[in-house]
């Protein structure tokens, strides 16, 4: 049996946090950050899990895990199985809110109904690890559920029966959501989907999410300002604020909405060069953190970070809900490696984390590895070991 990598990318907000809750359009784009997955079939029917982000190293006899009756491949996953994800919460043990229960819960979620006859036979080693900060708003949850997802299936067998990309690239995304479910309740599924396509993608309550047409790699420099976030006490604030001056609020959201659309024709104009599209990108992130200041969304440091990066003619914002938390920083083409390194250290001698980044990669991927290898030998790797792995890639889109 064949051992194989996955990985799949975080995501980031670009344009139009909060505005998106009010049915406005908001933009967001895969991370140059991702998740690594290990998957190999075992002679001896347990499942040796390890995932060293939130601790967790456990090892399960196959035949003990609850297991559905084998899930055929159509229609997609069916809907969330309460009964069985308290099967498995009793089963895991862990306590019902902790990291490590949450994600060890949804990979046996989907272990229970993806597993076919001849796997459950076998048994397998898996294994994640994340080049993302958990749990800093830029969809390592999605990240880790399309990996496992990813790896899932094609173990399975499920992604190589001659589908066809668009619908391999579906399954991956709904089981992904099924696990995203099992983590959060109730997502909107827009990190999964970026997760799993990667680029960037249009979203709008309520609608289908849509890739955005033309869309290029751009470069940024991501702040983790290490301020905790609560996305409900910002989303809260907003909600009070447009309830006492609607008339002030609901034309500030329809701007926000304006930018949104404006960087979808940003990336369609024919004619515009990647050094004018890249200056205009800019003011629209100029733009977009005014208005989420106006909101009363940002904090201090977040304010620090415009301070910095401006002093060096750079152009950031808040990107998520605010109040701490993260921003992005546009690396134009033409900003020397010396200059991003002056502000990584300003930043950083603020206590903030710097991550230079790219937005606009490619989404879930999978590497086939021609023998076997170990847990051990996977977590012992340099996390840039698996970048340079790019090439060998095969991805779904
Ligand atoms: N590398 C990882 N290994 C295992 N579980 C992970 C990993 N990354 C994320 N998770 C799961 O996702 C949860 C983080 O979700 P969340 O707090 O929404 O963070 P984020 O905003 O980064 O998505 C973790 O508690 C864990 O259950
Ligand atoms: C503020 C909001 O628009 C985005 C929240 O982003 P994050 O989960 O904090 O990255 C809320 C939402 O869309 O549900």
């Amino acid at each position: 049996m064949p051992s194989y990598f996955t990985s799949s990318p975080g995501k980031v907000i670009l344009f139009g946090e909060h505005a998106v809750v009010y049915g406005k359009v908001a933009t967001a784009g895969s991370l140059g950050l991702r998740s690594y997955c290990l998957i190999q079939s075992r002679t001896d029917k347990t499942v040796e899990v390890s995932l060293p982000d939130v601790q967790l190293a456990r090892t399960w006899s196959i035949s003990d895990i609850p297991r559905q009756d084998q899930w055929t491949g159509y229609p997609y996953p069916p809907p969330m199985n309460f009964e069985l994800l308290d099967q498995l919460t009793k089963f895991v043990d862990l306590g019902t809110h902790t990291n490590r229960s949450q994600a060890a819960i949804a990979l046996l979620y989907l272990h229970s109904y993806l597993t076919t006859d001849s796997t459950a036979s076998q048994g397998y080693d898996f294994s994640v690890r994340a080049n993302l900060p958990v749990g800093a708003g830029l969809g390592s949850s999605a990240s880790y559920c399309v990996c496992v997802a990813t790896a899932l299936l094609q173990l399975n067998g499920h992604l190589s029966t001659g589908l066809d990309k668009e619908t391999q690239r579906d399954l991956i995304n709904q089981w992904a959501f099924q696990a995203e479910k099992v983590i959060h309740g109730n997502p909107s599924g827009i990190d999964n989907t970026v997760s799993t396509l990667g680029g960037a993608v249009m979203f709008k309550k309520g609608e289908k999410i849509e890739p955005m047409p033309g869309f290029q790699s751009l470069r940024f420099l991501l702040t983790n300002t290490r301020v905790p976030r609560e996305t409900q006490v910002q989303v809260a604030n907003v909600r009070k604020l447009r309830e006492k001056y609607p008339n002030v609020v609901d034309p500030m959201l329809d701007s926000i909405n304006e930018i949104s659309t404006s960087c979808k024709q940003l990336f369609s104009q024919e004619g515009l060069d990647r050094s004018q599209l890249l200056t205009q990108f800019g003011e629209l992130v100029d733009v977009n953190h005014g208005l989420l200041a106006a909101l009363g969304v940002s904090h201090p440091a977040l304010e620090k970070v415009r301070e910095i990066s401006s002093k060096l003619g750079l152009k950031s914002k808040l990107t998520g809900a605010g109040g701490g938390g993260c921003a992005l920083t546009l690396i134009r083409d033409d900003v020397s490696p010396a200059t991003v390194e002056v502000v990584k250290q300003l930043l950083e001698a603020e206590g903030f984390q710097c991550m230079e980044t790219s937005v606009g990669g490619p989404g879930a991927g999978i590497l086939t590895l021609a023998s076997p290898t170990s847990i051990q030998e996977f977590l012992s790797h340099d996390k840039m070991y698996f970048e340079e792995a790019t090439q060998e890639w095969a991805y779904f889109a």
